[in-house]
């Protein structure tokens, strides 16, 4: 392969994110060259609405798709927690990354955790999911709506615009910023995303040179893990407008998987978990047993 052109977001995450895919790369192949695209998409530039409002997750994948249509780019890098359960196009996941920390993160200048947090304190996170979590645990607090990437979400909170604000713990780890993180929320108790903490590359599915260069990449693990929690989001029908939580680790047998859908309003939530071998069954069944414990009231009409 001549030069391999990597299309990414330009935020500092995705930069480094993408960054980070290279140098994988480029530890497999020292003579490979490598080259960025970055671009803007229309998901950088909702930072007024919600995301959900405007046409959701794949905002954030478009342009970098169209890029890799165009022939201007050979594949992107993504946090695949935004990646949609569909991908719309003949595009394919050739590798999923190891996943690191898959917690949220609590983030205060002045308080240690959520249960500490004074009354009424308000929490900055524009996470349906993460709302829902902390109504369900202090339905006092008052919870505003916080976008931007992670550095100018840091910013508004010391900008004292917050007593607090929820983030992924990998994001801030990757940036240097683990000293922000005064208390991890950890799954079980605390559910992450669907994937999160996990980085994809997506390239053209026709295209088998970038599928075989980036297999080496995949971490069969945690695309086993991702793909549990991706199957049981899409079997449940979640747009961006309902709080699904999910997590899937490896136990002895094969996968477990807990699933939590929320209601947006007072954080109400079902919960359920499974253990099984079969990642895309175990998601389905998980997502059966949610819409059987009554998931549906908090889905209709989101
Ligand atoms: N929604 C933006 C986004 N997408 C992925 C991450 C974190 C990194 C990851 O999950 O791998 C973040 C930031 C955040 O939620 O704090």
């Amino acid at each position: 392969m001549k030069t391999l052109r990597i299309a990414t977001r330009k935020s500092p995450l995705a930069l480094w994110q993408t960054e980070h895919v290279a140098a994988l790369l480029r530890g497999l192949d020292p003579d490979l060259e490598i080259t960025l695209v970055p671009l803007s998409t229309r998901g950088d530039q909702v930072l007024d609405r919600s995301l959900a409002a405007v046409g959701g997750k794949g905002l954030f994948l478009k342009e970098l798709e169209e890029a890799m249509l165009r022939g201007e780019a050979d594949c992107a890098v993504h946090s695949l927690k935004d990646v949609p359960m569909e991908l719309e196009g003949p595009f394919v996941l050739p590798a999923i990354l190891e996943r690191a920390d898959h917690a949220d993160a609590f983030v205060s200048n002045n308080h240690d955790d959520i249960a500490s947090l004074p009354y009424g304190a308000r929490v900055g996170s524009s996470s349906l999911r993460r709302q829902a979590q902390l109504r369900a645990l202090r339905p006092d607090l008052q919870l505003v709506d916080l976008r931007g990437n992670v550095n100018t979400r840091l910013a508004k909170l010391d900008a004292v615009e917050y007593d607090a604000i929820l983030l992924a713990c990998a994001g801030l780890q990757r940036l240097g910023f683990d000293r922000r993180i005064r208390a991890r929320l950890d799954a079980p108790a605390w559910l992450p995303a669907p994937a999160q903490g996990a980085i994809t590359v997506e390239c053209r599915e026709d295209d088998e040179a970038t599928r075989t260069l980036f297999a080496a990449l995949n971490h069969a693990p945690t695309r086993r893990c991702v793909e549990a929690e991706r199957a049981m989001n899409r079997a449940l029908h979640g747009s961006c407008q309902v709080p699904v939580a999910a997590f899937a680790h490896e136990v002895e047998g094969g996968l477990h998987l807990v699933g939590q859908v929320s209601a947006v309003e007072d954080g109400r939530a079902v919960r359920s978990e499974a253990t099984g071998d079969d990642a895309d069954a175990l998601g389905r069944l998980v997502a059966q047993q949610l819409l059987d414990l009554g998931a549906g009231e908090f889905i209709a009409g989101r």
